[in-house]
């Protein structure tokens, strides 16, 4: 908290997958930690890639977290009543709308909020909540990874279907890592878009009714 105001801020890291970003936060709450601050890290339920109440990094770090219902506005309560020094939220592009206010919430009352997410979906289209969590915060990193065509920076996500490109129908919610998405620059980035094949529907292994969708 600032001292003379009294009031939090808002950080966010965020950029392409594989950049980094969950490495980053951990970077910063380990800092926290050895500063002696309260710490408490949130995560939401659809991804349990790295077990059910931990945050990991591509390369296997780890972080104890509490898992949050990320569909609905009700449970978000439990995260708008944490007190902690620090409140850390990865994997914000999972949450609904209703975490802008959250974090915002958190910060006026004198927390430091770190908020970590891909900004952009599969389609190289702005990830709600992300983009307009960036607008409202005091600090910003957006990181890239290495374009595994390239290997220029990468700001998008590829998503891979069976090693071919999305096609811009498919569902925006897909839970994954390696075997479904690569980093890539603008220029490798692909997407398969207007009428698919005779018989071809729709890929169906992504999550229903999100509200990002
Ligand atoms: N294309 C890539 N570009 C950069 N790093 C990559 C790439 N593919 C895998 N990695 C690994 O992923 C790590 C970053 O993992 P992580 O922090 O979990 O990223 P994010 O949270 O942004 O998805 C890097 O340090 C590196 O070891
Ligand atoms: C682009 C994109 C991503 N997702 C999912 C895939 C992963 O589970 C997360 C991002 O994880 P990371 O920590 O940033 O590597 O988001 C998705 O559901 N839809 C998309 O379009
Ligand atoms: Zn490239």
């Amino acid at each position: 908290m600032h001292a003379i105001t009294r009031s939090g801020w808002i950080e966010v890291i965020s950029g392409s997958m594989f950049s980094g970003k969950t490495e980053e936060l951990l970077r910063r709450l380990r800092r926290s930690e050895i500063a002696g601050q309260s710490v408490a890290v949130y995560k939401p339920a659809v991804d349990d890639r790295y077990g059910e109440t931990t945050i990991g990094s591509h390369t296997g770090r780890q972080w104890e977290a509490t898992v949050v219902d990320n569909e609905g506005d009700g449970p978000l309560d439990i995260l708008d009543d944490d007190p902690a020094e620090v409140v850390a939220i990865d994997e914000a592009n999972f949450f609904s709308e209703a975490l802008i206010e959250v974090c915002n919430t958190l910060a006026d009352r004198g927390s430091r909020v770190i908020v970590s997410g891909t900004d952009q979906t599969f389609r190289g289209e702005p990830f709600e909540p992300l983009p307009r969590i960036m607008a409202t915060a005091e600090y910003v990193d957006k990181l890239q990874a290495i374009c595994s065509v390239c290997g220029e920076p990468a700001s998008r996500n590829q998503r891979l279907i069976e090693g071919e490109p999305a096609h811009t129908d498919d569902p925006t919610i897909l839970v994954g890592a390696e075997e479904s998405y690569e980093a890539r620059c603008r220029d490798c980035h692909v997407l398969l878009t207007g009428d698919r094949p005779e018989g071809e529907r729709p890929f169906e292994g992504a999550e229903a009714d999100h509200a990002n969708d």
